[in-house]
């Protein structure tokens, strides 16, 4: 197994020689994720993309700590690692309001309670702190599930397609919150996505998981400039010369 040296807080080196899930019914147990060795510098923004059931979520986990059965080694850098997680599902609780969800990301105590107004003035839920979830949109829930996730000022901001089913100008509103988030705090994200140019307008690198391979086939900087990510036609071209092998 590779050496495991970088150390920097919010630094990850992740190795995972081999990840099986048990065999049950019809299925042979054989392997979801195969050789994957990843080091990833502080303050990136990594994208993990690729067809659906190729290992994206599974790695995520393993990632997170929330999966420990697999052959390997993570490692997360600097003495104290700070992680956030942010699912495909907003996961606010219904009996909260929004800002209670976001208080609960928080141990008692925590000064950065006093940033929450502020915090929800930038994702625009001004007005919202009062309400209970079930009386917003899934985009507004998903604006408060990014409030909660940054509140807490991760070093490592693991996020599972979290813009998924929406119509297309809510999607392209969340991203730009998220790049202005991350541009107030470059905290190093890990986003997985099926969308191939919300991958390249939001990453400054590109991981491509394979099916057949169970392993990472191709990692790609993105050459595009802060105000390119906002072209949808520098974005098109930069998508063209990354996913030309198809
Ligand atoms: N708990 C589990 N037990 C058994 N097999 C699993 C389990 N979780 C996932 N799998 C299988 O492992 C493979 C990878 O699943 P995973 O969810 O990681 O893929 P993915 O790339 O995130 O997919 P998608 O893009 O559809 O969310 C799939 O074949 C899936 O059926």
């Amino acid at each position: 197994m590779a050496a495991v040296t970088d150390t920097a807080t919010g630094s990850l080196n992740v190795r995972v020689a081999r990840k099986i899930y048990p065999a049950s019914g019809q299925r042979e147990a054989q392997p979801v994720l195969n050789g994957i060795s990843i080091d990833i510098e502080p303050g990136s923004f990594v994208v993990l993309t690729g067809p659906s059931g190729c290992g994206k979520s599974t790695l995520l986990n393993i990632i997170a700590g929330l999966d420990r059965d697999f052959e390997g080694e993570v490692k997360l850098g600097g003495p104290e690692t700070h992680l956030g997680y942010i699912f495909q599902s907003p996961r606010l609780l219904p009996w909260r309001t929004v800002r209670e969800n976001i208080e609960l990301a928080l141990p008692a105590g925590d000064p950065h309670v006093e940033r929450i107004d502020d915090m929800l003035r930038h994702v625009g839920l001004e007005g919202f702190a009062s309400q209970y979830p079930e009386r917003l949109s899934l985009g507004m829930q998903r604006r408060a599930a990014l409030a909660r996730g940054f509140i807490t000022e991760p070093d490592v901001l693991l996020m599972d397609e979290p813009f998924v089913s929406l119509d297309d100008p809510t999607a392209q509103g969340l991203r730009e919150l998220l790049i202005g988030l991350w541009n107030r705090r470059p905290t190093t994200v890990i986003f997985v996505t099926h969308d191939r140019t919300e991958a390249v307008m939001l990453a400054t690198r590109i991981l491509r998981m394979s099916s057949a391979n169970a392993t990472i086939v191709q990692d790609e900087t993105v050459r595009l400039s802060p105000s390119e990510r906002t072209d949808r036609d520098k974005v098109l071209a930069e998508q063209e010369r990354i996913f030309r092998d198809g």
